[in-house]
C-alpha cells in the first residue's frame, strides 16, 4: 500500500474539512442517556477540571462526551486537537475507540496515547535540539536497570560522594531510585563541572552519566526519556509553544497512577497554556510500587488551579454491590462519599457472598458447575464471567480449564505469555486487531462494516493520514484490493493444511512493512513490530490447527466467548456481570503488610469490577485470622454472608458434613441460594 509522509506531531494538518458545529443548547451526549449534574457542570466548566469519582462513575465515558462536545461545538476548532493522555495502552486505545464511535466524523482530531508514546515522540523528533550536554551523539536504546544493578550502582557511588552527603546517598532506595530519584530530577540545561549538593540530585546525575554519558548508545529507560522531554520543551519554547497551539486541550485519565516524571512534564508543556482535564480515583491508586504519587489528584488541582468536580453516580453496580464498595471505599478515604447505583439488578439471590472451599479442586468444580448453571438458566455468556485473583493466575488456570471444559466453556487466561506478551496485551493490540481484521473481512464474503471501519481507521493511523481525504481513500482503495487477494489465498490454503507463520507472513506482506514499523515504534515506544507479530504467529501456531475455517481461526485467537482469568491490575478499568476473586488468602496476598493501603486499593479494584454480582473464595481456613483478617472484617461489616460449599444437597454425605464442622469458619447453610 502506498505510504503518504508521516504527520508531525507538533504540525497542523494541511487538509480542509468542512464541519458543521452544534451549538450548546442543541449538544447532546451520544451513546448514553444522561450525565449526572456534577459532570453536566465539569463538561461545561471552561478551565481546568479535575473530575474525582469512584469505580463505574463513567470516568472514561466523561472524558469521551467532553470531547464529542469540544469538537462538535467547535470549542476546539478545526484544525486544533485534543490530546489525551493515559497510562496504558490498553486505556488509550479504548478512549480512542469511544471517542470515534460517538464522534465519527471528528475522531481524528482526538489523538489518545500513552505517556510514554507522547515524550518518546518529542524525544525522537527533537533530539537534535536537546542541550548540548544532554545530546545522545551515538543515539539510545530503550533499557530498564534491575534493582540489583541499581543497588550496585547506589553502592558504588556512595565512596566518592561528597562528605557532606554521603550519609544521605547512602540511604537511598533502589527499589525507589529510579522512579523518584531520576524521575523527580528536573535536568540543569548545562551538567555542572561539580557535582551537586543535594544528595538526590548529585546520585541522579551520576546515574545519567553511567548510563547516557559514555562511548556507545545512551542506555535510557522511559522515566529518563520523560526528563528529557521535559528539558526540551523547556529549553525551546517554540516547541512549547507549537503544543500548546495544536493541542489546545488536554486529558488525562487515570490521574491517581501519574509519577513525578509524568507530573512534572505535564506541568511544565501545560501548565499556564492549554486547558487541561484530570480524572481519577486515588481509592483506586496501585501503582505506587511503579512511583505513582500520592494525592496526585490534589496536586494537579493546586499547580493548575483546577476546580474539582466530584462525581457520585456509579453506573456499573447495582446497589447492593455499591453498599459492598462504600464499605472498602471509606477505609481508604474516610470521607468517600456515598454513590448512587444506576444500574438495575438482574440477578435473584445475594449479589455477594464468601465461599469457602476444602480445596482447590472441590473450588474449580463447584464454580464451573455454578456458571455452567447460571449460562443455562439465564442465557449469559461465558464472557460475563471474570475468574480474577491478586496474582499467580496461572495456578489456577488449569482447574478451571478442565471443570469448564466438561459444560464445553472456554477459559481464557488474559495473564498467560505467548511469545514474549501478555495474552491481554496481543488481542488489544492495534496490529492484532489489524491482522484479524484482515482475516475477517478476506473470509467473510458479505463484509463486516464495523471491522472493515476499524482496520481503515487503523490504516489511516499508520500512513499518518488523519484528516487527509485523498489519501484515505486511496488506503481504502488498496484495502479492497489486498482484501480480494488475501480472499483467493485463504481459499487455497484451508487452515488445516496451513502453518501458522505462512498466514502472518502474507497478512504482513499485504502491509507497508516501514509504514508499521515506525508506527508501532511511535505509538508504543519500547516494543519493536517484531514483538507482536512474534507473538501473533505463535497464537496462530496454536490455534490454527483445531479450526476447519478461516473464521474459526479468528474466533479461536481471540477467544471471546470464554470466561476471563486474569489478575485484579489486569481487571482495572474492565467489568463483568459475574466476578468470582479467588484466593482470599495469606498466600495470594503475602505482600499486604508491606503496603496495607495500596494492597486495599487492589482490593477495591478487583471487587468493583462485578456489576451483579461478586463471589469471594478461599480454600484457607486461616485466612479470616491472618495477614487479610481486615478485608474479612470489611466483608463483615458490609454484611457479606460466608458460605461453606463443602456441602451440596443431594450430593454429599455426613462425612462432608463432619468436615465442615471441624472448620473454624463461620458457616451458613445455602438452602434458597443458586447453586
Ligand atoms: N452517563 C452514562 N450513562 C450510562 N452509562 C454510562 C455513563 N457513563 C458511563 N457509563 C457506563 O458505565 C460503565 C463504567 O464507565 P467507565 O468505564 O467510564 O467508568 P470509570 O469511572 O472510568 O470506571 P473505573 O474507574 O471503575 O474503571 C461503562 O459500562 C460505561 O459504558
Amino acid at each position: 500500500m502506498s505510504r503518504p509522509d508521516a504527520d508531525d506531531e507538533a504540525s497542523t494538518p494541511t487538509m480542509t474539512r468542512p464541519t458543521v458545529l452544534v451549538s450548546d443548547a442543541d449538544w447532546r451526549p451520544s451513546g448514553i442517556d444522561e450525565l449526572e449534574p456534577a459532570a453536566w457542570r465539569a463538561l461545561y466548566h471552561e478551565g481546568n477540571t479535575a473530575v474525582v469519582a469512584g469505580p463505574g462513575a463513567g470516568k472514561s465515558e466523561f472524558l469521551a462526551q467532553k470531547a464529542a462536545y469540544l469538537l462538535q461545538t467547535g470549542r476546539c476548532p478545526w484544525p486544533q486537537r485534543i490530546l489525551a493522555i493515559s497510562f496504558k495502552r490498553d486505556a488509550a486505545a479504548n478512549l480512542r475507540r469511544r471517542v470515534a464511535a460517538r464522534v465519527p466524523e471528528h475522531a481524528d482530531r482526538f489523538v489518545s496515547m500513552t505517556f510514554d508514546a507522547f515524550t518518546k515522540g518529542l524525544v525522537d523528533r527533537f533530539a537534535s535540539a536537546l542541550p548540548d550536554s544532554w545530546r545522545m551523539p551515538h543515539g539510545y536504546e530503550i533499557s530498564y536497570a534491575s534493582e540489583r544493578q541499581v543497588e550496585a550502582f547506589l553502592s558504588d557511588i556512595i565512596p566518592s560522594a561528597p562528605g557532606s552527603i554521603r550519609l544521605q546517598v547512602a540511604q537511598l532506595h533502589a527499589s525507589r531510585f529510579i522512579a523518584d530519584t531520576v524521575g523527580s530530577w528536573e535536568l540543569p540545561v548545562t551538567v555542572p563541572a561539580a557535582g551537586p549538593d543535594d544528595a538526590a540530585a548529585y546520585a541522579a546525575l551520576q546515574w545519567w552519566r553511567l548510563r547516557s554519558f559514555g562511548r556507545g548508545p545512551a542506555r535510557v529507560d522511559f522515566v529518563m526519556l520523560n526528563r528529557l522531554a521535559e528539558l526540551l520543551v523547556r529549553c525551546v519554547p517554540k516547541l512549547r509553544q507549537a503544543l500548546r497551539i495544536t493541542y489546545p486541550y488536554v486529558f488525562v485519565d487515570e490521574f491517581q497512577d501519574t509519577t513525578s516524571a509524568q507530573f512534572s512534564f505535564l506541568v511544565s508543556v501545560f501548565a499556564g497554556g492549554p486547558t487541561a482535564t484530570a480524572v481519577g480515583d486515588s481509592k483506586q491508586r496501585i501503582m505506587g510500587w511503579a512511583g505513582a504519587l500520592p494525592k496526585a489528584l490534589e496536586r494537579f488541582a493546586e499547580a493548575f488551579d483546577a476546580t474539582t468536580y466530584p462525581l457520585t453516580w456509579n453506573f456499573r453496580s447495582t446497589k447492593a454491590l455499591v453498599d459492598v464498595q462504600h464499605v472498602i471505599a471509606t477505609r481508604l478515604d474516610p470521607n468517600a462519599v456515598p454513590v448512587m447505583a444506576k444500574a438495575d439488578d438482574d440477578i435473584d439471590g445475594n449479589p455477594a457472598e464468601v465461599w469457602t472451599f476444602s480445596s482447590l479442586d472441590r473450588e474449580a468444580a463447584v464454580i464451573a458447575d455454578w456458571i455452567a448453571g447460571d449460562i443455562a438458566a439465564s442465557g449469559r455468556a461465558p464472557a460475563d464471567f471474570a475468574l480474577l485473583a491478586r496474582q499467580k493466575i496461572a495456578d489456577f488456570e488449569s482447574r478451571f480449564r478442565a471443570q469448564l471444559s466438561r459444560h464445553g466453556i472456554n477459559v481464557r487466561n488474559d495473564d498467560a505469555l505467548v511469545a514474549t506478551m501478555r495474552l491481554q496485551d496481543l488481542l488489544k493490540h492495534e496490529i492484532t486487531r489489524l491482522l484479524l481484521g484482515l482475516l475477517r473481512l478476506a473470509d467473510q464474503p458479505r463484509g463486516l462494516p464495523k471491522v472493515w471501519h476499524e482496520v481503515l481507521a487503523t490504516l489511516t493511523r499508520i500512513h499518518g493520514a488523519e484528516g487527509d481525504n485523498i489519501v484515505q481513500r486511496r488506503i481504502g482503495d488498496d484495502l479492497s484490493t489486498s482484501i480480494v487477494g488475501l480472499r483467493a489465498w485463504l481459499r487455497a490454503h484451508p487452515p488445516e493444511r496451513t502453518a501458522g507463520d505462512d498466514v502472518a507472513s502474507f497478512l504482513l506482506g499485504l502491509l507497508d512493512m516501514a509504514a508499521l514499523r515506525r508506527y508501532v515504534k511511535s505509538a508504543t515506544p519500547g516494543e519493536q513490530l517484531h514483538l507482536v507479530t512474534d507473538a501473533f504467529q505463535a497464537r496462530l501456531a496454536t490455534v490454527i490447527s483445531a479450526s476447519a475455517k478461516w473464521t474459526d481461526v479468528a474466533d479461536q485467537f481471540e477467544c471471546s466467548d470464554a470466561v476471563v482469568l486474569l489478575t485484579a491490575h489486569r481487571a482495572k478499568g474492565l467489568e463483568y456481570h459475574t466476578v468470582f476473586f479467588l484466593g482470599l488468602d495469606d498466600q495470594q496476598w503475602w505482600a499486604h503488610d508491606r503496603d496495607p493501603i495500596e494492597s486495599t486499593s487492589t482490593f477495591f479494584v478487583g471487587l468493583s469490577r462485578a456489576a451483579q454480582r461478586i463471589i469471594f473464595t478461599t480454600t484457607s481456613p486461616y485466612a479470616r485470622h491472618g495477614r487479610i483478617a481486615e478485608f474479612f472484617a470489611m466483608l463483615d461489616d458490609a454484611g457479606v454472608p460466608e458460605i461453606n460449599r463443602n456441602w451440596d444437597p443431594g450430593m454429599e454425605s455426613l462425612e462432608s458434613m463432619t468436615e465442615i464442622s471441624a472448620t473454624p469458619f463461620r458457616r451458613l447453610r445455602q438452602s434458597g441460594r443458586r447453586a
